[in-house]
């Protein structure tokens, strides 16, 4: 039963739901009631100083709080810590901080395979603090390429995946999943990463693996559309517009839901490395803004499953 329904069923007031970071609770409107019943549950109490406790169901180690309903609006005298009672009592206690708003920090992982330029674009924006989060993994399939260099020279740790003939010390979809968990990664990007990731990964993290597409999907989409032949197809196609695609990643290449775009007109003349640079410049600039999004816990699902990132809290800007 829904945590609301039971609320409603229990005559409260209002509830909290949570969808959001597991560190720290930000209620856009402080509602909250102990739900009778719901708090032995598995879920998360939040202790408001004196004001009041709440409980709010966890999302994939991530909770949001806002009010389900107009109600009684409390206080948040303090977004101290809150007790994670989750898969039989193992009780995880952590303090919010990081930025002014008080949400912590993301942890991600980034997957790469050649250049790594969008990873560096990443990289970037998190030590600028552009991107409300950190790169604490990069994984990839061929452990010489740029990507990996890069991130050896910054300290980072990375994972060979798929084990192969370029990665004879890979690791397998289970130990991928264990590791990243471990380290409390909650977010995975692909930045050039030309592998098809595992389903045991894409099931453990959902809503949480975005991909950069060098085109308009869904179209030069799919299985054999990667790096310098998708922009050879857009320009053997004659298509006027090409552009780069954020998109949330499912089992399938290149087929999971749209987060953002941006457009890039083709030139007559065009080669496919003059539009490969042009693109990727947008490339950058694009997936710096959706992962900032993401980490700022600025996605909002449609109710037709379409992901839209919010500008603030209340203003949708639909890339
Ligand atoms: N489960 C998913 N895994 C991956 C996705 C995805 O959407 N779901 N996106 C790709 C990235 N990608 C396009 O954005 C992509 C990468 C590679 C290929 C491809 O055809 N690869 C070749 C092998 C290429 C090589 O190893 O040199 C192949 O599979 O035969 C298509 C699309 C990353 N993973
Ligand atoms: N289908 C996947 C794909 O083609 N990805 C593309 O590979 C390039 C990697 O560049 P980078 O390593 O410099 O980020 C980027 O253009 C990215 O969109």
């Amino acid at each position: 039963m829904e945590l609301s329904q039971l609320a409603r069923s229990s005559g409260s007031s209002a509830v909290f739901v949570a969808q959001g970071r597991s560190d720290v609770c930000r209620p856009r409107a402080a509602v909250g009631v102990s739900v009778p019943g719901v708090r032995q549950s598995r879920g998360v109490a939040l202790r408001h100083g004196s004001v009041m406790e709440s409980v709010a169901l966890p999302g994939r180690g991530r909770v949001r709080c806002e009010s389900l309903q107009e109600g009684r609006v409390g206080s948040v005298e303090e977004k101290t810590t809150f007790v994670n009672r989750l898969e039989g009592g193992a009780e995880d206690t952590r303090q919010s901080g990081g930025n002014d708003d008080g949400l912590a920090r993301a942890k991600l992982a980034v997957f790469v395979s050649g250049g790594g330029s969008n990873f560096r674009a990443i990289h970037a924006g998190c030590k600028k603090n552009a991107i409300h989060g950190d790169v604490a993994f990069v994984v990839s399939d061929k452990p010489g390429c740029k990507g990996v260099e890069y991130a050896t020279e910054n300290n980072i740790p990375v994972l060979a995946y798929p084990r192969g003939k370029n990665a004879p010390e890979g690791i397998s979809p289970t130990e991928l999943v264990e590791s990243l968990r471990l380290a409390g990664v909650e977010y995975i990007l692909l930045a050039g990463y030309l592998r098809l990731l595992p389903s045991e990964l894409v099931h453990a993290y959902p809503r949480a693996i975005l991909n950069i597409h060098p085109a308009l999907l869904p179209s030069f989409g799919g299985k054999g559309f990667f790096g310098m032949k998708v922009h050879e197809a857009v320009i053997r196609s004659g298509a006027r517009y090409t552009g780069a695609t954020v998109h949330f990643v499912d089992e399938k290449y290149d087929t999971g839901p749209i987060l953002a775009q941006r457009v890039v007109p083709v030139r007559v003349d065009d080669t496919p490395a003059e539009l490969a640079s042009r693109v990727l410049k947008e490339e950058h600039k694009l997936y710096s803004f959706a992962v900032s999004a993401l980490c700022e816990d600025r996605i909002f699902w449609r109710e037709d499953g379409v992901p839209i990132i919010r500008k603030s809290w209340d203003e949708a800007e639909y890339l």
